[in-house]
């Protein structure tokens, strides 16, 4: 067993994107101090733009317990990887692609103490092949949020190849600490949530496509039928085109034909309609 710190206190969140601001916003609202790392100061302010929006609404539904600015001010932005040298875990949120996580892990694993574990928040890439850029793999683990992460309940917890079981309870007990609930996946493409999710998605545009109904009673009949809060088309314009048909292919990619994107995802996004972020997906909005 790999020695893990015991108190956790400072927490690296490596990109201060959608997740990673929403995952410094939630370490710093359990009381964390948060050091927030994107490459571009205009980039780190975007994340505390969005982190302000964020506790600003749960503020007005007395969803808090401090004020927003005592919150916020828990979190320190940073272009600067150095800065995240102090902190006890790091979590990155980085763009989708495994050569950056790759150099960037290669990067953490140099700059911080062996008993820091370093997380990864990817939606499908392999832990293990990001781990494999560290001389210490059993220091990673995936620690997979949902987005919006301040409102989602569930984190998964994803184990890799060589990931120790000291830094997997870590992992847990990290996720807990920030009201979260948690479940555990195997290393396996998409994990639970993704494998289950990407072809329920593209079913749906399929069904959509193939004239089967309209996308309202599509969603509909998802939402009334199977009791999910999302019919398939609105949840795919709320996750982004982009980023479903992303998941896709890297699935379809590994695990064959039966996650093969749906034709009408593709075109959507050729025509640059990515859901609700460009205002035009299979639905508009204002
Ligand atoms: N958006 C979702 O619904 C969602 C859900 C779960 C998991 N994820 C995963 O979370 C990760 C981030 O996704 P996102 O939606 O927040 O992306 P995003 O594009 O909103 O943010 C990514 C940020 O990372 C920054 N970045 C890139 N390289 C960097 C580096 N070397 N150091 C620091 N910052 C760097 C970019 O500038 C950008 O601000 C991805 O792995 C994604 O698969 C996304």
């Amino acid at each position: 067993m790999v020695r893990v710190r015991e108190t956790i206190d400072r927490i690296g969140v490596v990109g201060a994107g959608t997740m990673g601001s929403g995952i410094a916003q939630v370490a710093a609202t359990a009381g964390h101090d948060v050091v927030m790392r994107d490459i571009e100061p205009d980039l780190v302010e975007r994340g505390f733009d969005a982190m302000t929006d964020s506790l600003e609404r749960l503020e007005s539904r007395d969803a808090l317990e401090d004020d927003p600015d005592v919150i916020r001010e828990r979190v320190a932005g940073t272009t600067d990887l150095e800065a995240l040298a102090e902190c006890d875990l790091v979590v990155e949120a980085v763009v989708e692609n495994l050569d950056v996580k790759r150099e960037l892990f290669a990067d953490l694993d140099d700059l911080l103490p062996e008993d820091v574990v370093l997380a990864t928040n990817t939606s499908t890439l392999s832990i293990t092949a990001i781990a494999a850029a560290t001389e210490a793999p059993e220091r990673v683990v995936g620690i997979h949020f949902m987005n919006p992460v301040a409102i989602m309940e569930g984190v998964e917890i994803v184990v890799g190849e060589k990931t120790d079981d000291a830094v997997t309870a870590l992992a847990h007990e990290f996720a807990e600490t920030l009201e979260k609930t948690t479940w555990e996946s195997d290393d396996k493409p998409g994990f639970v949530t993704n494998r289950i999710l990407m072809p329920w998605l593209n079913e749906g545009i399929r069904a959509y496509d193939e004239g089967v109904a309209s996308k309202e009673d599509i969603d509909r009949g998802m939402e009334l039928g199977t009791n999910v809060p999302m019919g398939p088309l609105t949840l795919a314009d709320h996750i982004g085109l982009d980023v479903c048909l992303h998941a896709s292919e890297t699935l379809h990619e590994e695990l064959g034909d039966r996650y093969k994107p749906a034709y009408l995802l593709k075109r959507k996004v050729q025509a640059g309609d990515l859901g609700k972020k460009s205002g035009v997906g299979f639905y508009e909005y204002e």
